[in-house]
């Protein structure tokens, strides 16, 4: 038997909206082993619920699976193959599960949810005890008592104090830690393969945080569970995921192993997130690499690598004949400019940028002229057009490589 639980290939997801079609999640591929935790992590916006949930089809319209197949064990949940047009409607692999068998067969049972709002999972008019009786009793044969006993010792499991009389208590009556341990018990009362956790911790504080993802681990090591973890937060990766997916604008910029991802980040937007967790270590010293700007729009994405906009180490235009030490200055002073930064304008921005001489003569002269009259645009674009739009990160989509031995992909056109 292969150790691979689920295979999601080629995924997209979109929403077509007024303002054009949003291309939330557009071509993701990964796989989740057996017994494994497998976070996605990436910036607001980035596609993780989406993807989460289209693993699930649980997509509402707008929303359409135009393109992907998610295989989990031998059930096809997702078989959809776009045809030429692209507004057509996507052809269905006849294997393909129905809605009605993934309900039935699936959700709760073999593949459950975790999500950072509790009120997708509990209703507020049930008790607690209803609640889980009731997936216990659906899922299992066994006598209304039975189902009840289950339930109070799923609770005990998750650490809730007094589980036999807090049964009878609504979710409202739980504080916040408490009711995602609930929620935590309602995704293991059927013992599921896999579970799907969308930023459950992030309502809570960072104590109570830790504790819910020492509660999971020792869950998913006792019942040899695999997650996929959802999160914005590299703290969270670091103490929970196995492997880590990161997106960027609906695509996949890099996956790895987690410590080969924090040992040595590959992809220019792993590195900036990194850098925005504290190092807690003093003696360590990281480069920081602030992630600058606003995420572009998903419905216009950039061309080439959609991170170019903000990426900090572009690749040089290949004409242009540049030594690393020259790009670096150049960079440099791009994004200072872009930052309207004072020093680009000051008398001495000259020296300070460039202490030896000009790269590219004449639009850097122009440039620092802009500057100094404080023409931020007009210099912001005239370095955009000389420096920005001939690289190939603007005009070529990247190849996903595995640059070194280890295991792992990333999307950058350093590794191609
Ligand atoms: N119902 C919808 N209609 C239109 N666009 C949507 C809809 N749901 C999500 N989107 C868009 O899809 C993109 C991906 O959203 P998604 O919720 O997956 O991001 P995320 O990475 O989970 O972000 P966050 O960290 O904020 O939860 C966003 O641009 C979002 O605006
Ligand atoms: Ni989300």
């Amino acid at each position: 038997m292969s150790d691979t639980l689920l295979t999601v290939r080629d995924l997209h997801t979109h929403f077509r909206t007024d303002a054009g079609t949003v291309r939330a999640v557009d071509g993701i591929s990964f796989e989740v082993q057996r017994g494994e935790v497998l976070g996605i992590v990436g910036e607001s916006g980035a596609g993780k619920s989406v993807a989460a949930r289209s693993i699930m089809r649980l997509i509402d319209s707008p929303g359409v699976i135009v393109n992907g197949e998610v295989r989990f064990e031998d059930d096809l949940l997702v078989g959809v193959e776009r045809g030429d047009d692209p507004d057509g409607e996507p052809r269905q692999d006849p294997e393909m599960l129905s809605s009605r068998e993934i309900r039935e067969r699936i959700r709760g049972r073999e593949i459950a949810m975790i999500f950072q709002d509790p009120t997708e999972s509990l209703n507020p008019v049930f008790t607690v005890s209803e609640q889980l009786s009731e997936i216990i009793g659906l899922n299992r044969d066994v006598s209304a008592a039975e189902a009840e006993a289950i339930a109070v010792e799923r609770l005990r499991e998750v650490g809730i104090p007094e589980a036999e009389r807090r049964m009878d208590d609504y979710p409202h009556e739980f504080s916040g830690g408490m009711r995602q341990r609930v929620l935590i018990a309602m995704a293991f009362a059927c013992e599921p393969s896999l579970v799907i956790a969308d930023e459950p911790t992030t309502a809570l504080d960072v104590t109570v945080e830790a504790q819910i993802l020492d509660l999971v681990k020792d869950l998913a090591a006792r019942y040899d569970t695999s997650f996929v973890w959802v999160t914005h937060d590299m703290g969270v990766v670091a103490e929970i995921c196995d492997r880590v997916a990161v997106m960027y604008l609906g695509e996949l910029v890099e996956l790895a192993d987690k410590d080969d991802l924090f040992e040595s980040p590959k992809h220019p937007y792993t590195r900036a997130l990194l850098s925005s967790i504290p190092v807690p270590d003093p003696r360590v010293s990281r480069e920081t690499v602030p992630l600058s700007g606003d995420v572009p729009s998903p419905i216009h994405p950039p061309s080439g690598c959609r991170f170019h906009t903000r990426c900090p180490s572009l690749v040089a235009p290949a004409e242009l004949d540049l030594s690393d030490d020259e790009w670096d200055r150049v960079r440099r002073f791009v994004r200072a400019v872009q930052r309207e930064s004072p020093d680009a304008a000051a008398d001495d921005a000259r020296a300070t940028y460039f202490p030896d001489d000009l790269p590219a003569g004449e639009a850097v002269e122009r440039a620092l002229s802009l500057a100094a009259e404080g023409a931020w645009r007009d210099a912001a674009s005239l370095l955009t057009e000389t420096f920005v739009e001939p690289s190939v990160c603007t005009s070529e989509v990247p190849a996903l490589e595995s640059p070194d031995e280890l295991d792992r992909i990333v999307s950058c056109h350093h590794y191609s």
